[in-house]
């Protein structure tokens, strides 16, 4: 079915697909907070006025996660990994950018991610995803596949240090006489990308990457560069799931740092929602429907586990 998904029934199908665990995320459960600061360059200023831009070190809260709702996952299990990123501008003002690892999204309209949740939701029998479910859905979602085949042929990284992590939504950079440029971004990790060998994960305990992220930012900060992509006439700038051709110019705009990480519970992103439509001055979102979507559903979920729901 086509339509609009309002967020009651997004956060009702994530609970039926994950269950509820009361004053926690309804996605993105699991998860580290952590501290550190942007240096944005005048490369980027270039694009946008943002002040993420100006050359002042930015200090950011962050929090690094796996997908999905199931407070157990274990560290190794393939899927998504998300960085999401709280910058706290002069003034007050606040940017968000809330993160995946996979370079496209599976789904072209919320209505895809909807129909998913609701093949995820356990067998009352097994417990388990009903597999003809499972099948009926990917077979009947083209724009599922891309990101479901990546997500399959991916090992997931041995530390949250060694991911990148892309905007995949498409925003506009407004620059200082207004004029727009359509970017996506991403963050490109320093230490490199290292994903587990095969033998890494089966052998890997449920629960290293917070530990990994702890030991490694101890050491000194953990930098990602941060690149646009720029987009060129006819890109399209609402769908997620449709990469733009490779050939795009790539640009270096500036340095994340992670200078400390620790347990949800003992950080301060836990009481933050991470919305991906907070953007300040100098940056711009567009009509994307999943990104709207997203928006609505993370205030929902932030109201229900604020409310100790
Ligand atoms: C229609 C599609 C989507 C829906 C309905 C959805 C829903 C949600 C919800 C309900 C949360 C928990 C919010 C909270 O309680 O604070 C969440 C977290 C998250 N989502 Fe999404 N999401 C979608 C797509 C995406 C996409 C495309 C990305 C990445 C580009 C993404 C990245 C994340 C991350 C990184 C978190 C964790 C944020 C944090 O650490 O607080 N999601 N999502």
């Amino acid at each position: 079915a086509e339509g609009n998904v309002s967020p009651v029934q997004m956060i009702s199908a994530m609970e039926d697909a994950f269950g509820v665990h009361p004053g926690q995320r309804r996605n993105h459960i699991k998860g580290s907070c952590a501290l550190g600061s942007f240096k944005g360059l005048a490369a980027g200023a270039s694009y946008s006025r943002s002040a993420l831009f100006s050359g002042q070190a930015i200090p950011v809260v962050a929090r690094f996660s796996l997908g999905g709702g199931n407070p157990a996952a274990k560290d190794a299990d393939k899927g998504v990994r998300g960085m999401a990123l709280e910058f706290k501008l002069p003034g007050g003002a606040l940017q968000h950018m809330t993160m995946i690892n996979v370079p496209v999204f599976g789904a072209a309209k919320p209505q895809t991610f909807y129909d998913l949740l609701l093949a995820l939701k356990p067998d009352p029998d097994t417990q388990r995803p009903d597999p003809a479910k499972v099948k009926a859905f990917v077979d009947s979602h083209p724009d599922f596949q891309a990101m479901a085949a990546f997500t399959q042929s991916h090992n997931p990284p041995a530390s949250y240090a060694n991911s990148p992590y892309y905007s995949l939504h498409a925003f506009q950079f407004l620059d200082k006489d207004n004029q727009a440029t359509l970017v996506r971004w991403h963050f490109s990790p320093q230490d490199g990308e290292k994903p587990l060998t095969d033998a890494e994960r089966e052998q890997a305990p449920a629960n290293f990457l917070e530990q990994a992220l702890i030991d490694r930012a101890a050491k000194g900060p953990v930098n990602w560069d941060m690149y646009l992509t720029l987009g060129q006439p006819g890109d399209p700038d609402n769908d997620p799931s449709h990469p733009w051709p490779q050939d795009r110019q790539q640009v270096k705009v500036g340095t994340l740092s992670i200078t400390q990480a620790m347990a949800q519970d003992q950080g301060n992103c836990g009481p933050i929602n991470f919305d991906p439509m907070v953007v300040a001055d100098g940056i711009a979102v567009t009509d994307d429907p999943v990104l709207r979507a997203r928006s609505a559903a993370y205030a929902l979920s932030f109201g229900k586990r604020l409310s100790g729901q």
